[in-house]
């Protein structure tokens, strides 16, 4: 296993405020007997896209929900931008922006109320309101249709819904579980142009989770490989596929494949072993269709 952690780790607690965007050391969280997510730790810098691979029942989602607060962090510690999720929730909650796997816009509202009405729920000043909301939808290419009924919206201007209202409050940490599950190829590009486009312009940090090895490699600056409640490899995914063909020409792999750059998805198999295979999972996407649970709002 080559499990390797940021250089941020050794830095005094206010330097890591600043270049640090999520910590969590010894993150444990059980569901009854399940411990989806098991002495978790990680550290996302600021500024960058973080992916955070793994099959299905990884842990992944658990983890995300410790690092927004809706789950509670206990044992192990979880901070964002140096403050402490347990101690100090609604400072947490302030700095991130969340779009979370079951549906959170509200169809029998229109795109623009259903983004005004996250600017009220994040605080976003009476006065700044509506210019604020308009960027938002701005930012997503929701300008034209934002006045009509988001019962009316295709899957790809949903979740491009769902983006603006995550970052109606100017989020510092803007956090996407699964962003384009179920969308065609086409709506999956405008999500992450996006996601990119804004990005850049603002400096917020992504983390996000996906199953997707090809937008990992395309999107994400450095992915960590998650098994079973805890990463098992970080790095960028050049660096991680460049070890794995280090490592079979170490092991004298005999075989054609020791030449051979690895993909991403061979990584992870190396790294979550057989166990994928045993326990009938696999690491592509099982579901082509999002959860449809009641709105989190
Ligand atoms: N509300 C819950 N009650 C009981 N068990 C749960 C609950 N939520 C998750 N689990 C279990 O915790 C483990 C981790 O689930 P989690 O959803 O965090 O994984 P994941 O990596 O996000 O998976 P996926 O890729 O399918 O979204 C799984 O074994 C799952 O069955």
């Amino acid at each position: 296993m080559n499990h390797r952690t940021a250089p941020a780790t050794g830095a005094a607690p206010a330097d890591r405020a600043a270049t640090e965007a999520v910590r969590c050391r010894g993150l444990d969280y059980a569901f009854g007997e399940t411990r989806a997510v098991a002495g978790l730790d990680l550290s996302v810098r600021a500024g960058e896209v973080f992916g955070l691979l793994g099959p299905n029942g990884a842990g992944k989602t658990t983890a995300i929900r410790c690092v927004t607060t809706l789950l509670p962090v206990s044992p192990g510690t979880v901070s964002v931008f140096g403050h402490d999720a347990a101690k100090e929730k609604m400072a947490v909650r302030r700095l991130l922006g969340y779009v979370p796997q079951q549906l959170s816009a509200d169809a029998g509202m229109t795109g623009r109320e259903n983004v005004a009405l996250f600017a009220r729920v994040f605080d976003v000043a009476r006065r700044e309101r509506a210019a604020r909301v308009a960027q938002a939808l701005a930012a997503v290419d929701l300008t034209g249709a934002a006045d009509r009924m988001a019962k009316t919206y295709s899957g790809g201007m949903i979740r491009r819904l769902e983006l603006a209202q995550a970052l109606v409050s100017a989020p510092r940490l803007l956090m996407l579980d699964e962003p384009t599950i179920g969308l065609d190829p086409i709506a999956r590009t405008t999500v992450w142009d996006r996601i990119t486009t804004v990005r850049r312009a603002t400096g917020m940090t992504v983390l996000v989770t996906t199953h997707s090895m090809e937008e990992a490699e395309q999107y994400c600056d450095r992915v960590g490989l998650m098994h079973r409640g805890r990463i098992h490899a970080l790095g960028t995914p050049a660096a991680l596929r460049a070890e794995l063909r280090a490592r079979r020409r170490t092991a004298a792999d005999a075989s054609a494949r020791a030449d051979v750059l690895p993909t991403l998805e061979d990584v992870f198999r190396e790294v979550a072993g057989r166990g994928l295979d045993e326990e009938g999972g696999d690491f592509h996407d099982v579901r082509n269709a999002r959860h449809t649970a009641a709105r989190l709002g």
